[in-house]
């Protein structure tokens, strides 16, 4: 199986930083995920910029507010045709909803509109914090699946969740219901802030549609060979 499964995500300052990057990743047709730090800095032109390069690009601004505002941000980031766009689940159903309206309404007549994602339960997440802090009871798996119920009912093509729910998910839900995956690591790397972290060929034996790395990948002094490792890791190539 050949097809690309790797999200980068361009947590960079700039555009500048960006730039090289992406310059060390030689002429690679990528899919990266453009986030708040760089988007605010940058502004709506960075995605024209990265999709005039020739990647696909999913703008992850993990929209979470009242149905009306989410439903007006989305029609105005709709108009900037990203691949994939995401929202907190914890926005709830009505939120979701207004949210795929709004996505409809912006995206440009005769263009496909991009996948929109609901965020379950952050990577970074622990069940502890969930259970103590967040005071959400039961297993994560218990409420990754509840948020990924709403998000189904409201329209949404998927979730974001860590691999270890990713299954699961996908044997509850169907193979369509798109699992994507943060917390990617290869093995060896310091998991940082994330608590539920895997590696790519754990994303791949739990069915991860596509996973995201940012650090493993970003932080190397030779990116293009950690990335070219997922690769080969996800594939079951021992390396
Ligand atoms: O929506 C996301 O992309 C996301 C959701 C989540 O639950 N956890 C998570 O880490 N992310 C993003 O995925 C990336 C992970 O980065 P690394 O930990 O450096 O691989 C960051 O850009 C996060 O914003």
């Amino acid at each position: 199986m050949h097809r690309n499964p790797i999200i980068i995500a361009l947590d960079f300052v700039n555009k500048a930083e960006t730039a090289r990057f992406l310059k060390e990743m030689g002429n690679e047709k990528l899919y990266v995920k453009t986030g708040m730090e760089l988007f605010y800095k940058e502004g709506p032109a960075v995605i024209e910029w990265l999709k005039d390069e020739g990647h696909q690009v999913f703008l992850d601004l993990k929209l979470h507010d009242i149905p009306n505002t989410v439903n007006r941000a989305m029609k105005a980031l709709a108009s900037l045709q990203p691949d994939m766009i995401n929202v907190h689940a914890a926005g709830g159903r009505s939120m979701m909803e207004a949210a795929m309206e709004g996505l409809i309404a912006g995206t440009p007549a005769g263009q496909n509109r991009p996948y929109l994602i609901g965020v379950t339960q952050l990577t970074s997440t622990s069940q502890e914090v969930m259970n103590e802090e967040l005071l959400i009871e039961g297993s994560m798996y218990k409420a990754v699946h509840h948020y990924a119920e709403n998000v189904k009912q409201s329209g949404l093509d998927g979730i974001v969740c860590s691999v270890w729910e990713s299954k699961q998910i996908k044997k509850a839900f169907g193979p369509d219901f798109m699992t994507i995956t943060p917390g990617i690591r290869l093995a060896g790397d310091a998991a940082l802030d994330q608590s539920r972290v895997a590696t790519p060929e754990m994303a791949r034996s739990e069915n991860s549609t596509y996973f995201v790395a940012g650090r493993s990948i970003t932080q190397k002094e030779h990116p293009l060979n950690a990335y070219k490792k997922m690769q080969m890791d996800w594939e079951g190539v021992k390396i």
